[in-house]
């Protein structure tokens, strides 16, 4: 028999690739809401959501589109939480359950926990999918499958609240793992903030050359650098705030990833082809146990 649905009415708050991608697996299944409310204060985007038919009711005042909703899940990006939180926090219904998908993780439990009206349980979480792509019209049903979510739920949360946060990533086919705010900082910041951060200053670098050779240095991109543009290629107001909110946890893995860089240089330099040898294998092995993992 099939189950009940996880939320009689859920609201979702930012309708980009990750909150409709979302929206068309609920609307799919029919299994995760029995009524679905988007609410995207974005221009055009309530318009479009309207458009792809992808809920039944569109909002875009997100104080208007919680009220009565027994789940609401945030999906813009993590500097707009804490003035959302403003907005939403009176109107919360006693005993709905709030979550997230945002990047980071320590700022999220900052921005939401003092406005967190009690008797409203908050279990945040982040989807460890995506692509460079945004907006409403970049979702896709399938981007959870086989994907790890991170909750980092506060100790005492009440377990049933956490439940419902992990029978809707189990019914996208998501994994599920918890993990405390600062690892998950920590994580985040080597597997995905970072390798964005070289991406983002490997184009900038290859930019300003181009300017001052006056060279078309890009035609001759191959794959090697085409594969960082893809990911350079990724939303600006997404990735700052991101930046800005895993400050120490990126700066640290940053400094890391330049000592390391300093010394492979180094060895390029004094020609210790050992070094450059391992550095390399450790690259290949990185990648064969992803594609073992059947993650690359
Ligand atoms: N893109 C990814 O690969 C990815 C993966 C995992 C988690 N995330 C996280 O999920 C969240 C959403 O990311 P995305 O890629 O879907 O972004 P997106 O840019 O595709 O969509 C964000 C949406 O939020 C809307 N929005 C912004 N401020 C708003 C506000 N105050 N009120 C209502 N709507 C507002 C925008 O109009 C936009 O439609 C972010 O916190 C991001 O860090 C992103
Ligand atoms: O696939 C991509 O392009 C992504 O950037 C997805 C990605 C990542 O870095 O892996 C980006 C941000 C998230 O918070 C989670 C996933």
């Amino acid at each position: 028999m099939a189950e009940p649905p996880v939320f009689r009415r859920l609201c979702i708050i930012g309708l980009g690739l990750i909150g409709s991608s979302i929206a068309r697996l609920a609307r799919e299944r029919g299994d995760i809401a029995e009524t679905l409310v988007a609410c995207d204060s974005g221009p055009g985007v309530a318009e479009r959501v309207s458009e792809l038919g992808l809920a039944d009711v569109v909002e875009t005042d997100a104080g208007r589109a919680v009220r009565d909703c027994d789940g609401v899940i945030l999906c813009t990006p993590v500097g707009t939480f804490a003035g959302l939180m403003a907005a939403i926090a009176p109107h919360l219904a006693p005993g709905a359950v709030l979550t997230d998908t945002g990047s980071t993780k320590g700022s999220v439990l900052r921005d939401l926990l003092p406005l967190l009206p009690p008797g409203v349980h908050l279990v945040p979480g982040h989807p460890m999918a995506g692509t460079e792509h945004s907006g409403p019209d970049a979702g896709f049903a399938t981007l959870f499958q086989g994907r790890y979510v991170i909750l980092t739920p506060l100790e005492g949360t009440e377990p049933a609240a956490r439940a419902k946060v992990e029978a809707l990533w189990r019914r996208a086919g998501a994994m599920i793992e918890t993990m405390d705010p600062a690892t998950h900082d920590k994580v985040v910041a080597i597997v995905s903030h970072l390798p964005h951060l070289i991406a983002f200053t490997i184009c900038s670098t290859a930019d300003d050359l181009a300017q001052e050779t006056r060279e078309q240095v890009l035609k001759f991109a191959a794959s090697g650098f085409r594969d960082f543009t893809r990911i350079a290629s990724s939303d600006v107001d997404m990735w700052r705030d991101v930046f800005l909110n895993n400050r120490e946890a990126l700066l640290e893995m940053l400094a890391r990833f330049s000592e390391d860089a300093h010394a492979l240089g180094r060895a390029v330099r004094w020609g210790e082809a050992g070094f450059i040898e391992d550095r390399i294998r450790r690259g290949r092995k990185i990648r064969r146990t992803l594609i073992e993992l059947k993650q690359a």
